[in-house]
């Protein structure tokens, strides 16, 4: 009987980046998801000279296109500094792709480790999943920061759009060799949707919920963070549903919650601001065992629309030997689940089981390579056997690339859903 491709209804947007990790994403869409799939693809190049020639409107279109059709996959990206726009002699200093997407979507990026049986973890305590909500508009992220070089004063103004006085903050003077400052930002509409999505996301996990924030210094900017979380977990039912499931909710200093987090087994979401989600996703990422095993999924208030990627950037390091000829070994994992999480949920939308069936496998595939058949990358393999790690022990970029595509073609195999030409 010949094996039929799953349909798909609905489009996603798929996003392109750079170096290595635009390497490993095309053998991921050609030889993993295009043989087995067939879906309409709204194909977006990201990559930095791409961002260049069209002076970063493919950035803001991909946005649009994922507003549009629900569900963005995207490669890791460049954001560049000045020595980026020396080494591709960019016309600007671009803004950072991922900024603009997500300050264009709004919502929330939860960040979770694929945790594995065979992997020790240099946090050992760490025994259940940390997922990690970071809001994921402003902040830093939208701010307007600059640099003088000259004595002179610095004041931020709120002026009302209703015609009242306008309140002016003088903010410091500047002795005569300057310095540097900054104004940011973040609304209640966007604060009160993270709420939500953090609320809902505790309640589908089962776990407990934190927020973090520093309220003892930033009392008006992140107070406002505390306590619109707390009036939405009191006035809009999720106490009460919290308190059923045995859950609960608490506001914790960020540097409690940091030592709290390290001291303790996991097990819970952690709501974080902007910059700390950055940095903190980083930290359990690395404490579960690699940056390459972490997904990235970011999700709009209402829950409508999801943009999937991985955490990591674009492993410039790694691409530098591939550029040298060398040889490399790159975790794909993060890169692949980007894919089975915007395919995931695509199939949700859609009700298309098959296809969700199809995005599990193909994650079954990757957990089921390391642990059950212990091909991995060098990452992992550092993580078990430390100084003792000899070649053997792991294998290339594109060896555990093609291990997880046999694996998967044999399950899919079993189940009527084959690659034509593979
Ligand atoms: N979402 C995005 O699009 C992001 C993009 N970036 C961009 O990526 C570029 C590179 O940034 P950089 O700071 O090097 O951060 P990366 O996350 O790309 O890499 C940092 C280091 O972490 C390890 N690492 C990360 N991912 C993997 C993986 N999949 N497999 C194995 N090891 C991994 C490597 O360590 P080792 O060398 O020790 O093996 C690597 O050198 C920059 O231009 C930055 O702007 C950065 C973050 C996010
Ligand atoms: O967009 C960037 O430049 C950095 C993004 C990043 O570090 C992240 O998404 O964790
Ligand atoms: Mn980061």
């Amino acid at each position: 009987m010949a094996s039929q491709k799953i349909k798909v209804s609905g489009s996603v947007v798929e996003m392109d980046g750079d170096e290595m990790t635009r390497i490993i994403w095309q053998k991921i869409r050609d030889e993993m998801i295009l043989p087995f799939v067939d879906i309409d693809i709204k194909y977006y190049d990201l990559s930095i000279t791409n961002r260049d020639k069209t002076e970063d409107r493919v950035t803001v279109e991909a946005a649009e296109a994922i507003r549009k059709y629900k569900v963005g996959i995207k490669c890791a990206t460049i954001t560049p500094d000045e020595a980026r726009v020396e080494e591709f002699k960019l016309k600007k200093m671009w803004l950072s792709p991922n900024g603009t997407i997500r300050n264009i979507l709004g919502g929330t990026v939860f960040r979770e480790p694929i945790v594995l049986d065979k992997i020790p973890r240099p946090v050992p305590g760490w025994t259940k999943p940390i997922c990690i909500g970071r809001h994921a508009f402003g902040d830093q992220y939208r701010c307007q920061n600059f640099a003088v070089d000259k004595a002179g004063k610095f004041t931020m103004q709120f002026t009302p759009e209703d015609g009242s006085e306008p309140i002016k903050w003088d903010i410091f003077n500047f002795p005569k060799d300057g310095g540097v400052g900054m104004g940011m930002y973040n609304t209640t509409e966007s604060i009160t949707g993270f709420a939500h999505a953090s609320f809902k996301m505790a309640l589908e996990k089962n776990m407990p919920l934190y927020m973090s924030t520093k309220n003892t210094i930033l009392k008006a900017y992140d107070g406002k963070f505390k306590d619109i979380f707390q009036d939405v977990y009191e006035k809009e039912g999720y106490k009460k549903q919290f308190e059923a499931k045995g859950l609960w909710y608490e506001h914790r200093l960020i540097d409690d919650m940091v030592a709290q987090a390290i001291k303790g087994e996991g097990g819970f979401v952690w709501a974080t601001k902007n910059y700390d989600g950055d940095v903190q996703s980083d930290i359990v990422a690395q404490g579960f065992g690699s940056l390459g095993m972490m997904t990235s999924e970011l999700i709009t208030p209402d829950g409508q629309i999801l943009e999937a990627e991985a955490a990591h950037g674009t492993v410039t390091r790694h691409f530098r030997e591939h550029q040298k000829g060398r040889e490399t070994s790159t975790n794909s994992v993060a890169s692949i689940y980007a894919w089975t999480r915007g395919l995931l949920f695509r199939g949700k939308l859609d009700g298309n089981e098959e296809l969700q069936t199809f995005a599990r496998e193909l994650e079954n595939s990757c957990v089921e390579a390391i642990d059950k058949d212990g091909i991995m990358t060098k990452d992992l393999a550092l993580a078990i056997h430390g100084k003792n790690m000899k070649r053997e022990h792991y294998v290339l970029t594109t060896e555990f690339l093609d291990h997880v595509r046999d694996s998967l073609k044999k399950k899919l195999a079993s189940q009527g859903i084959a690659a034509g030409k593979l």
